[in-house]
C-alpha cells in the first residue's frame, strides 16, 4: 500500500480578498492559508509532507458540476473594475469577487484534483490541500457563501470519469451545510454525502428546509445524502465522535467507498465566529483517523472554511499529523454527548433506516408520535439554555481564544516516539516483522520473577511461560515509558500475560487500562477500583458471570460468510472504550476466539485512537497469521483488509442495544436514541 502525505499549497491563493466593507464576507480573508501554512512549518510538519504543486483547473474540468454560463460571469470578472465586481457580486448570497478571483478558484480546483491524482496513482497514500476560495456551497450556476466552483464535487466527478470509481464518500465537518454538493449528487447513489451543520431549527444560515435530517436524496441516490443538523450552539467533542460512532461510520463501512473526500471546514472547532461551537483541534485527529481506515486510506483532505485563524491552524496541523500516521492525541472533555445532539443522531438513524441493513431492525417507534412533538421540540429547545456549558462564545474574545489554545495544545502535542511497533526478537518472530519494529530485549529470569512474585507465582512454574511474560513485560515497558508507541507479544498463556500486563501497568502508575480480550478469559481480574476496564468478547455466556461496569462480557461469533463485527466495534466497544479515556490498552487473544482476523484488525486499526495510540497485543503464539495482521495493523504500514461487509442479524442487534441499554448511564457515549422531551 501506498505510504507518505501530500500537502498542497500556493500562496497565491491568498491574492483573493474583499476588496469593500461587507460584514458578512470580511472573516474570508487570505490569512486563513498563509497562517495555516506557518503553523504548519512551525510544527514542523511541512518537511515530513511530500509537496505537491498546485495547477490551475481545466474550463473542461470545472464544467464537470458547473454550467457554462456561470463559468463566462467568473471568467468575466478578471478585468472589471471594483465598482462591478461588487455588482456582480451581489447577484449571489455571501460572496464576492476580486480581479484575481478567478485564478485563485481555478488553482483552488486544480490543487484539489492534483490531490485526487496523487492519492489515486498512489504517489502518496493521503494528503492535503490547502485552498480558497472554499467550494462546498458553490452550485451548478451560482457562487454562494464565499465559494465560486466546488472543488470537492468536481473532484469526485474527475475521479469517477478518470479512475472508474462507483463510491464515492464525502465528508463534510464544516459547520456549515455544503448545499452545494448536495444539490449535485442528490440523486447519484456512487456519491455518499454526509454533512453536519449548526441549524437550529433552520435559523442559522443558509436555513434551508433540504439541510434538515429528512433530506435523505431524491430517486436512485435515495438514502445516500445524510444531513446531521446541530439545533443548538456549543456542541463539543464527545458530540462529533458520537455522530461518527453512530451515524456515519457505520454507513461509511457498509458504504465500503473506494475514496473518501473530505470538505475540511474548521469552523466547526472552538472560538470560530461562524460555529460557535466548543470542539477542540485534537478532535479532528480522531476524525481523520477514523476516515483513514476507509478506502485503503486513500483519503482526500480539502479545506473549506475556519474563521478563528489560531484555531484554524491547530486544527490543520492535527489533521495533518494523523495524516502522518502519528499517534493520536487523548480527546478532553466529558464524554457525554448533549440532549439535542443525541435527538439529531437518532431523528438521521431514523430517516435512514428504509435504505441501510445495518439500520434494518432500528427501534423507530418513537416516530410515531413524534409528529405531535415536532412543535414541543422546537419549543423546549427555543427556550432552554444549551446543555453544554458554552464555556468560549461570542466573538469578541479571539484573544481568549488563543491563549487558552496555546495552554490546551501544550498538553496535547507530544514527542513521537522514534519507534512505532516493539516486539521480542525471538526465534520465530521474524515472520510478523514489519519495517517499523524495533527489536527489545528479553528480560532476564530473575527480573521477571521479582515482577511476578505475589501475583500468579503459583501460575507461573514452567520457563517457557516465564520467558514469554518476560519478553511482554520487555514490550510492555518500552510502551509505559513512551519510548514506543505499540507492542506485540506471542505467548503460549494469552490470558495470564494480559493479567500480568494489566496489573503491571496498574503498579507502574496507569489510572485507567483497557483491557479488551478476544477468547476464553481464564483469568478475570478484579476490577473493582475502576483501574481496569475489561471488555471479554467470547462466544458463549460465561455461567454465574454477569457483566457489571469495569467487566463487561459480550457474546459474538463471527458470521462465517464475512466480518459482521463493525456494528459491535461502532456501536459498543469505541463509546465505551472512548466515555473510559484509558491511557492504555491491553488487547489479548486467547484460545477459542470467536472473531476472524479481520474482526481484530479491526478493533485493533480503531482503538489506535485511545491512550494516545498505546496499544500492547498478546496473542496465542499458535496464531500465526493474526500476529501478521495485527502486526501489520499497529505498525501502520497498511490497513489490513477488514473482510467482506456482512451486516449483524436482528438477535446481534438486539444483543448490542441490550448492552447499550445497561450501560450507556455509565457510558455516556453509547447514547443514540435519547428520551425525546415532551
Ligand atoms: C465555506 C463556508 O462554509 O465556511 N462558508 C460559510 C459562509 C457563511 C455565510 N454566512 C452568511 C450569513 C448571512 N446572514
Ligand atoms: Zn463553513
Amino acid at each position: 500500500m501506498a505510504s507518505g502525505t501530500a500537502l498542497i499549497y500556493d500562496e497565491k491563493m491568498a491574492t483573493h480578498k474583499l476588496l469593500w466593507s461587507d460584514p458578512i464576507c470580511d472573516i474570508e480573508v487570505p490569512e486563513r492559508l498563509s497562517s495555516s501554512y506557518e503553523q504548519l512549518k512551525s510544527y514542523h510538519l511541512v518537511e515530513r509532507c511530500v509537496p505537491v504543486p498546485a495547477r490551475e483547473g481545466s474550463e473542461e474540468e470545472i464544467l464537470l458540476v458547473h454550467s457554462l454560463e456561470h463559468l463566462e460571469v467568473a471568467k468575466s470578472t478578471q478585468t472589471m473594475n471594483e465598482e462591478e465586481l461588487k455588482r456582480v457580486s451581489e447577484n449571489y448570497d455571501a460572496f464576492f469577487f476580486h480581479p484575481s478571483t478567478y485564478h485563485c478558484a481555478r488553482l483552488a480546483v486544480g490543487a484539489t484534483l492534483q490531490l485526487v491524482d496523487a492519492v489515486m496513482s498512489g504517489e502518496v497514500r493521503n494528503g492535503m490541500a490547502l485552498v480558497r476560495p472554499p467550494g462546498h456551497h458553490s452550485q451548478r450556476n451560482a457562487a454562494n457563501g464565499f465559494c465560486l466552483f466546488n472543488n470537492v464535487a468536481i473532484a469526485a466527478e474527475y475521479a469517477k470519469l478518470k479512475y472508474g470509481l462507483q463510491r464515492i464518500l464525502i465528508v463534510d465537518w464544516d459547520v456549515h451545510h455544503g448545499q452545494g454538493i448536495q444539490y449535485i449528487f442528490e440523486e447519484d447513489p456512487s456519491v455518499l454525502y454526509f454533512s453536519w451543520h449548526r441549524y437550529e431549527h433552520q435559523e442559522f444560515w443558509p436555513s434551508l428546509k433540504e439541510s434538515d435530517y429528512d433530506a435523505v436524496g431524491l430517486g436512485k441516490g435515495k438514502g445516500f445524502n445524510i444531513n446531521l443538523p446541530w439545533n443548538k450552539v456549543g456542541m463539543g467533542n464527545s458530540d462529533y465522535l458520537a455522530a461518527f460512532f453512530h451515524v456515519l461510520l457505520p454507513m461509511a463501512f457498509e458504504f465500503d467507498p473506494e475514496l473518501v473526500i473530505v470538505s475540511s471546514g474548521y469552523d466547526s472547532g472552538i472560538g470560530d465566529p461562524e460555529g460557535q461551537m466548543n470542539a477542540t483541534p485534537e478532535v479532528f485527529a480522531h476524525l481523520t483517523h477514523f476516515l483513514m481506515q476507509l478506502a485503503n486510506g486513500k483519503l482526500c483532505v480539502i479545506l473549506e472554511g475556519g474563521y478563528h485563524l489560531k484555531s484554524l491552524g491547530e486544527s490543520v496541523c492535527m489533521t495533518v499529523k494523523t495524516l502522518l500516521g502519528d499517534p493520536v492525541p487523548q480527546i478532553t472533555g466529558e464524554m457525554a454527548p448533549c440532549l439535542s445532539a443525541v435527538e439529531s443522531i437518532q431523528n438521521v438513524r431514523a430517516a435512514h433506516k428504509p435504505y441501510w441493513k445495518w439500520l434494518a431492525y432500528e427501534d423507530t417507534s418513537f416516530l410515531q408520535n413524534l409528529s405531535t412533538k415536532s412543535h414541543l421540540l422546537k419549543k423546549a429547545n427555543s427556550n432552554t439554555s444549551t446543555e453544554h456549558e458554552t464555556k468560549i462564545t461570542n466573538n469578541n474574545n479571539t484573544v481568549k481564544v488563543e491563549r487558552f489554545l496555546e495552554l490546551h495544545m501544550k498538553n496535547i502535542l507530544f514527542p513521537v516516539p522514534p519507534i512505532k511497533t516493539a516486539t521480542i526478537g525471538s526465534e520465530g518472530s521474524e515472520h510478523f516483522l514489519s519495517e517499523h519494529v524495533q527489536l527489545v530485549k528479553e528480560m532476564d529470569k530473575t527480573e521477571i520473577k521479582s515482577l511476578v512474585s505475589g501475583f500468579y507465582a503459583d501460575l507461573v512454574e514452567e520457563d517457557k511461560i516465564l520467558l514469554s511474560l518476560g519478553s511482554m513485560l520487555a514490550i510492555l515497558d518500552k510502551i509505559l515509558k513512551k519510548e514506543v508507541c505499540n507492542g506485540i507479544a506471542a505467548s503460549p498463556t494469552a490470558a495470564l500475560s494480559a493479567a500480568v500486563a494489566l496489573r503491571h501497568s496498574v503498579r507502574f502508575g496507569f489510572q485507567r487500562v483497557l483491557c479488551v480480550f478476544v477468547g476464553d478469559m481464564q483469568i478475570t481480574p478484579n476490577t473493582e477500583d475502576g483501574k481496569m476496564l475489561i471488555i471479554n468478547i467470547c462466544e458463549k455466556e460465561q455461567p454465574g458471570k454477569t457483566s457489571c461496569k469495569h467487566c463487561i462480557s459480550l457474546n459474538w461469533k463471527e458470521d462465517a460468510e464475512g466480518n459482521d463485527f463493525f456494528s459491535a466495534v461502532l456501536g459498543f466497544i469505541l463509546p465505551v472504550a472512548y466515555s473510559y479515556q484509558p491511557n492504555l490498552t491491553v488487547i489479548a487473544v486467547g484460545p477459542n476466539r470467536s472473531l476472524g482476523i479481520s474482526g481484530i484488525s479491526l478493533l485493533v486499526a480503531l482503538l489506535q485512537g485511545l491512550a494516545e495510540s498505546r496499544i500492547v497485543a498478546v496473542i496465542e503464539d499458535t496464531e500465526i497469521s493474526l500476529l501478521q495482521s495485527v502486526a501489520k495493523a499497529l505498525g501502520g504500514a497498511s490497513t489490513p483488509p477488514f473482510g467482506i461487509y456482512v451486516p449483524p442479524t436482528q438477535e446481534k442487534v438486539k444483543k448490542i442495544k441490550a448492552l447499550r441499554d445497561q450501560f450507556q448511564q455509565e457510558w455516556k457515549m453509547l447514547q443514540c436514541s435519547g428520551k425525546l422531551s415532551d
